[in-house]
């Protein structure tokens, strides 16, 4: 059985997912009641917060369409079994990090948000319900949550309402941070799994308000589930490429970027995602390739796991590579000197910070005792300290590394020896390097590992600088 027309749509989990997605789906479809429910109290009450700039993620464009949308047709609440009551559908969006402790411990996902959303749902749900996996999951996870829900099917008769049943289906999120609203409001393709074909219409008539129908692929559920995770394999298998290749470049005098538009120009390569950088980061890329390489493991695919574990392992040399090229070019000692550190986010326009190559690199030389003054529109002090696993402070030449947050490039560059650029943040690609030379200590050093700043302006400012992948 299944529903022809939604009406109402809960969405579990007001994350990064959940909230941008939900605002594009309540913004295009007016004549559909979205409602978008998390656990986090703090995070609702900021979803709704009248001051659009302080919503709990910063994404270009969200203001406007949360601003649109708000109150007319999308709701942000902690009443999470009433919404899913209401609901025809219900989308699973809650987080899936790598497990911590237990099987599987560092690689497969910890499935215990999606475990507690879909009992939820099996207790809370009335009627006929579709559920959707927002979430990216490994292979075979529609199968788990049929099951929890199956255990209710039938359950719930009254004299107003039908007994309990459900649909479930696929729909993984493509969407990348910094850019979610544009990649939502014309996404390269819709992605529906499921074997259901009245449900599965049902979802493809919501996202047919904006999106083209040859855009809307049907698959089956496991084609669906793992599309997902080879999507990301592959975008970050580039990515490492890429990087590998900007090493062997400097080794060699040739050029990585000079050589990215070389290949790019081969339609059969394309030339997107050919950026050298300081390593990929973010909530997704590592996390889903080593859900990948745990499942390949599990089904006893030995070489299949070890291709794409290679992806992570050359990701973390680059940014341990990063960290001891900045110590070696400045006398092979960091103590007590001072670095200012140009971005923090894991990519710009996002405040967001999950497995920010910043992170590792920072850590790295705080460690050997360096003295950060690190500068990003968006990220807080808070996050950095706890990203960083200090607090800040400004103590400097005891040999404990130390950091601090500061508003301008110009404080950044105060007294310190090197720039370290980490984020491509634009504000980057227009420093007024005579006057930032001026407040460095001589010899002073730029490490840009975006290749974002303008390296002949540093230059001619006096300042030593290597570019990630130039020779
Ligand atoms: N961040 C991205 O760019 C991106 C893109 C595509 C797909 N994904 C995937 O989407 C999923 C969500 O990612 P995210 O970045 O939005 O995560 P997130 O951590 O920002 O948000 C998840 C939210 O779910 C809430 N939650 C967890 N369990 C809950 C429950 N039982 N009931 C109600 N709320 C609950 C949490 O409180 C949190 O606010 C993940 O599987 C991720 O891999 C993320
Ligand atoms: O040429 C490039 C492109 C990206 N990056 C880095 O790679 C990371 C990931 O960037 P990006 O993919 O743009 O952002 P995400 O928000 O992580 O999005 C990815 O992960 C999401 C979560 O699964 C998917 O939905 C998206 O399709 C996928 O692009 C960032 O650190 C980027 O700086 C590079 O170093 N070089």
């Amino acid at each position: 059985m299944g529903l022809s027309t939604i009406r109402s749509i809960c969405c579990i989990g007001a994350g990064y997912v959940g909230g941008p997605t939900m605002a594009v789906i309540a913004d295009r479809c007016p004549d559909v009641q979205v409602t978008v429910v998390d656990l986090s109290a703090e995070r609702i009450a900021a979803w709704n917060s009248a001051d659009l700039s302080r919503l709990p993620v910063y994404e270009p464009g969200l203001d406007a369409v949360v601003g649109r949308a708000r109150g007319r047709n999308l709701h942000f609440s902690t009443a999470v079994e009433e919404a899913i009551a209401a609901a025809d559908l219900v989308f699973i969006s809650v987080n899936t990090p790598t497990k911590t402790k237990g099987l599987g411990a560092g690689q497969a996902s910890d499935l215990k948000w999606v475990e507690a959303s879909a009992r939820t749902v099996a207790k809370a749900a009335q009627g006929h319900t579709i559920v959707v996996e927002k979430s990216t999951l490994p292979v075979r996870t529609a199968e788990v949550i049929q099951q929890i829900l199956s255990a209710s099917e039938g359950s719930g008769v009254s004299e107003t309402q039908p007994a309990k049943s459900f649909s479930v289906l696929s729909n993984p999120e493509f969407l990348a941070e910094g850019t979610a609203i544009a990649d939502l409001e014309k996404p390269d393709r819709v992605l529906i799994g499921g074997q259901d074909p009245e449900a599965i219409e049902a979802l493809a008539a919501i996202y047919g308000h904006w999106v083209a129908p040859q855009k809307i692929l049907r698959t089956n559920l496991w084609s669906s589930e793992l599309s997902k995770l080879t999507a990301n394999a592959f975008l970050a298998q580039r990515i490492s490429s890429i990087n590998s290749i900007a090493a062997f470049c400097e080794a060699t005098g040739a050029n990585v970027r000079e050589v990215a538009r070389a290949i790019g120009a081969d339609s059969r390569i394309g030339e997107k995602f050919l950026q050298a950088g300081p390593g990929f980061g973010g909530s997704c890329f590592k996390k889903d390739i080593l859900n990948l390489v745990y499942l390949c493991r599990h089904y006893g695919l030995e070489e299949v796991a070890a291709y794409w574990e290679q992806v992570v392992t050359l990701n973390h040399w680059q940014q341990q590579r990063i960290a001891r090229l900045v110590i070696s070019n400045l006398f092979g000692t960091v103590s007590g000197k001072r670095i200012g550190v140009l971005g923090f986010a894991f990519k710009a326009d996002t405040n967001d910070t999950r497995e920010s190559p910043a992170i590792r690199i920072c850590r790295e030389l705080l460690e050997e005792g360096a003295v950060l003054q690190i500068v990003d529109p968006k990220v807080s002090e808070s996050q950095m300290a706890k990203d960083l696993g200090q607090p800040a402070g400004a103590g400097e030449g005891d040999g404990d590394g130390s950091w601090q947050r500061v508003p301008e490039v110009l404080q950044a560059a105060s007294g310190a020896d090197a720039l370290l650029l980490l984020t491509e943040w634009q504000q980057f690609a227009v420093i007024d390097w005579p006057a930032v030379a001026a407040v460095m200590r001589q010899p002073a050093w730029l490490f840009d590992a975006r290749a974002k700043a303008d390296g002949a302006l540093a230059r001619a400012a006096g300042l030593q600088v290597w570019t990630v992948g130039e020779g």
